[in-house]
């Protein structure tokens, strides 16, 4: 395995495998995998961009480069950027930087000045930007979704570079979660996730030992999931577990998606062209073009485990939903609105999603013999779980 600490990014070539090469036509919509597609949202996180705690121009300025050697380079770009925050926290006086408010006004404060940083550089590479301020709600609940991919839909045909942050002064919730999402709903061919790390590590950094970069892993992977090391990062939001998210997200919605090192701004290109960089993670087959399908059921890790009998295997395999009395056992805290993974009684993972009952209730029904609620409740409702990926080799 390759050990990766950005600094053989400027090393790194093209190796093309089965990346992109751009088509002359975006990929039709709905496609569950579609790397044909010239669509590349890019996400970058307040730690790619600040320097000693303070929003640095020469990062902005770099990662407006790599953007537009993306659009050079025959793709269409789509910027996510966080840091609106930590630019405006830098102008106010401290406040309790924790509250709600303090962030969403600080943002309210950055966000002008971050969008005029970006668009100045791209300007100056001949590039025009728009900038969209969207939350999760508006990419995955119609009318809204619909008005969001007609109108980035419509900068990206005008030749712009959609310049993409959340909403905050609505609140501040994760960029990592939203870009994905939009990778789905523009039908993107890769995501591209940008951050203070090489891609997934197999263990925290140390003085004079480099962390070791993971280059793939499968969507889903439980081994991938066991690797986060802390729930928050410095300053971004969300660390590694959203980003994780992230991840499968942009997956089930048809992406190469790839978590990848701010050391490598300046390869954005390679990465999409396949270079060994950051970790990769392949669209998966069994994906959806929903995203709202998608925000319910991997916007979040899973909270516990449930094993089924075969005719909620069924269930799965038609789409339709999953009942609690079919539950053999459960492993977890989880109550219900949480996510868990249904496994089959080899411990497949058939279904990912959000439980509409909680593990007490299922265990109650199970220990209880008596066919009355909740034990004939349901577990999964279809729109609510995504299949599990298919099992390599079958
Ligand atoms: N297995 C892992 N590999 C790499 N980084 C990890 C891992 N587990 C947790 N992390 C943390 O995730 C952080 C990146 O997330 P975050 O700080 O939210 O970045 P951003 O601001 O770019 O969104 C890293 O700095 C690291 O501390
Ligand atoms: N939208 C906020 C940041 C939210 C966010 O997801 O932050 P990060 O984890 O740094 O990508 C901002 O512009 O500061």
């Amino acid at each position: 395995m390759p050990t990766a600490d950005g600094t053989d990014a400027a090393a790194a070539v093209a190796v093309p495998d089965e990346a992109a090469v751009p088509a002359a036509v975006a990929a039709p919509a709905g496609a569950a995998v579609r790397a044909e597609s010239r669509r590349v949202v890019v996400k970058t996180g307040t730690s790619s961009l600040v320097t000693d705690g303070s929003i640095d121009p020469a990062r902005i300025e770099s990662l407006a480069d790599a953007v537009a050697d993306l659009a050079t380079g025959g793709y269409d770009p789509v910027l996510v950027t966080s840091g609106a925050i930590a630019l405006g926290a830098g102008e106010l006086p401290p406040v309790a930087a924790e509250s709600s408010a303090a962030r969403q006004i600080a943002a309210a404060v950055g966000q002008g000045r971050l969008y005029e940083a970006f668009r100045t550089r791209l300007e100056q590479r001949g590039l025009a930007a728009a900038q969209f301020l969207l939350t999760p709600h508006d990419v995955t609940a119609e009318p809204h979704a619909a008005s969001v991919r007609e109108a980035l839909g419509g900068a990206i045909a005008a030749g712009l570079v959609p310049v993409v942050n959340e909403n905050d002064a609505i609140m501040v919730r994760n960029n990592d979660i939203l870009a994905a999402l939009l990778s789905a709903e523009l039908s993107a061919g890769h995501l591209v996730l940008m951050t203070d790390v090489p891609g997934i590590c197999e263990t925290p950094p140390r003085p004079g030992e480099p962390a070791r970069r993971i280059p793939r892993v499968e969507v889903l992977s439980p081994e991938a999931e066991s690797l986060v090391w802390d729930q928050s990062g410095g300053v971004g939001t969300g660390g590694m577990t959203t980003k994780l998210c992230a991840l499968w997200i942009g997956a089930y919605g048809g992406a190469r998606s790839v978590i990848t090192g701010a050391a490598e701004h300046r390869a954005v290109l390679d990465v999409v062209r396949g270079g060994d960089l950051g970790t990769v993670v392949r669209p998966c087959p069994t994906g959806t073009a929903q995203t709202g399908r998608l925000w319910r059921a991997l916007s979040a890790l899973p909270r516990g485990q449930v094993w089924v009998d075969s005719r909620a295997g069924h269930s799965v395999a038609a789409g339709e939903p999953v009942m609690a009395h079919h539950v053999l056992k459960t492993a977890g805290d989880f109550t219900a609105h949480d996510v868990v993974d249904v496994r089959d009684q080899d411990s497949r993972l058939l279904a990912r999603g959000r439980t509409r009952t909680g593990a007490p209730a299922l265990e109650a029904a199970r220990s209880s013999p008596d066919p009355a609620e909740p034990a004939y409740a349901v577990l999964l409702a279809p729109d609510d779980y995504v299949p599990g990926p298919p099992v390599p080799g079958t």
